[in-house]
């Protein structure tokens, strides 16, 4: 099979699940670039059916104990957004090597180093503020797909164990300015169009914090030790309502429970991508995005 044959059947069988059947298909002369206004394939549930999540004016939570199926699933949203030319990547990886296969098509990555964390945070934070100067100059209270015209598209930031930089390296100071600036994205970006997209190893309070996790729309619990570390990810109280990840067993990688807000949480089994796939959906979505910058 050809090279550009490959990439187009990866991404039909991939993406056939977001995007209309005529989109991308066998005739079709170059597959066409998702956008991050759509929703976004995650897995399906347990009746065999697609579940999907719009990560616009939201954010996604992701938390298991290691081995669970974390990186696996950061994938999906990571993937639809770089193939998303109409919004921009930010990748912080303490490990280089989960996100690290995406770095081509990223705005901006960050590797171990905490001050380039804070930085690129600090950096994000300006941007916010300035959007929100600009929609309150026009009476407006979020931004739309249409300000793409004006340079203004959704980022979409994505954190491969944020207690990496939390709670780990650095300094307390440091970890305190990374915390702050985290929450402050989390808890005021979505209206700007910045959504924050953060896993973490360490399902526990002082890495999720109630008032943090309260935050995100999307929450993702893939295996976790105890019915409490479950309660820490998707709320409390659910484990008593017989919602616990605790129940995943270990053996079912790339299980969990995704709760979206308002709703009650639905076991799933996120969608998966080999090494492989991640590589040639990379090189589309740099291809991609050359091509929409030029
Ligand atoms: N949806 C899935 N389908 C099939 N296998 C999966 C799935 N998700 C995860 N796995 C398997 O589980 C392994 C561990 O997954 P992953 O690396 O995503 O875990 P993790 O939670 O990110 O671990 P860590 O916290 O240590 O980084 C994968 O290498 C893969 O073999």
């Amino acid at each position: 099979m050809s090279d550009p044959t490959r990439l187009r059947v990866l991404l039909r069988d991939w993406l056939s699940a977001v995007t209309t059947p005529a989109a991308i298909c066998d005739e079709a002369p170059e597959p066409l670039a998702l956008s991050i206004w759509d929703p976004i394939h995650l897995g399906v549930d347990e009746h065999g059916q697609p579940v999907r999540a719009t990560l616009t004016y939201r954010n996604l939570l992701v938390a298991g104990e290691p081995g669970a199926g974390k990186s696996v699933a950061l994938n999906l949203p990571v993937g639809h957004a770089a193939l998303s030319t109409d919004c921009d990547l930010w990748l912080f990886d303490g490990k280089l090597v989960e996100l690290g296969l995406w770095r081509t098509c990223a705005e901006r990555f960050v590797g171990p180093d905490l001050d380039d964390a804070i930085t690129a945070l600090s950096d994000l934070q300006v941007e916010m503020d300035r959007r929100y100067d600009l929609l309150d100059a026009q009476r407006r209270r979020k931004i739309t797909p249409d300000d793409a015209a004006h340079g203004i598209s959704p980022v979409v930031a994505v954190f491969d164990e944020v207690a990496y930089y939390s709670a780990t390296v650095g300094t307390k100071s440091q970890r305190e300015a990374f915390s702050v600036a985290v929450r402050d994205l989390v808890a005021r970006g979505r209206a700007a169009g910045i959504i924050v997209v953060a896993a973490t190893q360490r399902p526990s309070s002082d890495i999720i914090p109630t008032s943090l996790r309260d935050l995100f729309g999307y929450r993702w619990a893939f295996r976790c030790t105890t019915d409490s570390s479950s309660d820490i990810v998707l709320g409390a109280g659910w484990a008593t309502r017989g919602y616990t990840a605790a129940a995943i067993a270990p053996e079912d990688k790339g299980v969990g429970l995704l709760l979206a807000e308002g709703g009650e949480p639905r076991r799933i089994k996120s969608a998966y991508l080999s090494d492989e796939q991640v590589y040639a959906l990379a090189d589309r979505a740099t291809i991609l995005r050359a091509g929409w910058a030029s």
